[in-house]
């Protein structure tokens, strides 16, 4: 097992890629503190999935501790570190996930669907980095930190002016804060799944031309599943990847490099 004895946390854990990491890490040995929002957030909340979630790591034999609150105020930070430390001893793990993509034109861009966007995709994940870090710091044995990019850190999307930034800001953040931690032995890196079906994109995706654009786009022929993301997340977060810090690793079935 990659992840043995390890006190993890994952944002957004509730649904799509980011229960798939959760139930990835407690099959890898870890036990988890599974963040989500409740139901008012533009209908992407829904707590009842988090049962689910739960009930997948119990079966696992391993611990999984829910807590609700919007991780684009720092407060959910704390709070999320405080659960670990209170359930399990402390923190080793944190894969800062939680994210959304309300589609929406440029020119008409609503101030707070902007807003909203960039405080939960990217100062959610600088506070919890934050809260997490000081932690492991405190600890002294190191860590490891994995944030949820894109492939939109890389390439543009003409519905998603307002997010593909956040997603270069995640990128970003990694590098910079492999920088500030390394010397405490605290690793930094993120992820970059290209399209995979999930909520967030579910409405997208039932546009049959996009859906069969993006298919023929992908060398591996498939669109990708939240469990394609989750295993490589286990494994930046594992010793397996002990030398790796300031990395993205695209996980996107090839889709990026496919020019021609
Ligand atoms: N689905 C895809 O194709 C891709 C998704 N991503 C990223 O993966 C991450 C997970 O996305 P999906 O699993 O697809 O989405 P999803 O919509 O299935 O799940 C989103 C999760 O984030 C949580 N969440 C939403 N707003 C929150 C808030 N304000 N505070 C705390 N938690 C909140 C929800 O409770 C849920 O657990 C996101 O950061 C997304 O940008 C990146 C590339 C591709
Ligand atoms: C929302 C998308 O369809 C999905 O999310 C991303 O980050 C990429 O832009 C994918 O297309």
């Amino acid at each position: 097992m990659l992840l043995e004895g390890k006190r993890a946390i994952v944002t957004g854990g509730s649904r799509g890629i980011g229960s798939a990491i959760v139930v990835e890490f407690a099959r890898q040995g870890a036990d988890v503190v599974l963040g989500y929002f409740g139901e008012n957030d533009s209908g992407y909340g829904r707590a009842s999935a988090v049962d689910g979630v739960v009930a997948e790591v119990e079966a696992l034999g391993r611990r999984c501790v829910p807590v609700e609150g919007n991780i684009g105020e720092p407060a959910t930070a704390a709070k999320l570190v405080d659960a670990a430390v209170t359930a399990f001893g402390g923190v080793d793990v944190l894969s800062s996930n939680a994210g959304i993509c309300p589609f929406h034109g440029f020119l008409d861009m609503p101030p707070e669907i902007l807003q909203r966007t960039v405080a939960v995709n990217l100062e959610g994940a600088f506070y919890i980095c934050q809260a997490a870090a000081n932690r492991m710091k405190a600890q002294g044995t190191g860590g490891a930190i994995v944030a949820t990019s894109s492939i939109s850190a890389l390439v543009g999307g003409g519905m998603q002016t307002h997010y593909t930034p956040t997603k270069a800001g995640l990128h970003s953040l990694m590098q910079s804060t492999a920088i500030a931690l390394g010397p405490h032995g605290i690793r930094c890196n993120s992820v970059m799944p290209g399209a995979i079906l999930t909520d967030l994109n579910r409405e997208d995706l039932e546009d049959e031309e996009k859906l069969a654009y993006f298919s023929k786009r992908i060398p591996l022929g498939r669109i990708g599943q939240p469990r394609d993301v989750a295993t490589c997340v286990a494994f930046l977060a594992s010793d397996m990847a002990a030398y790796v810090t300031g990395a993205s690793l695209l996980v996107d079935g090839g889709m990026f490099v496919n020019l021609q």
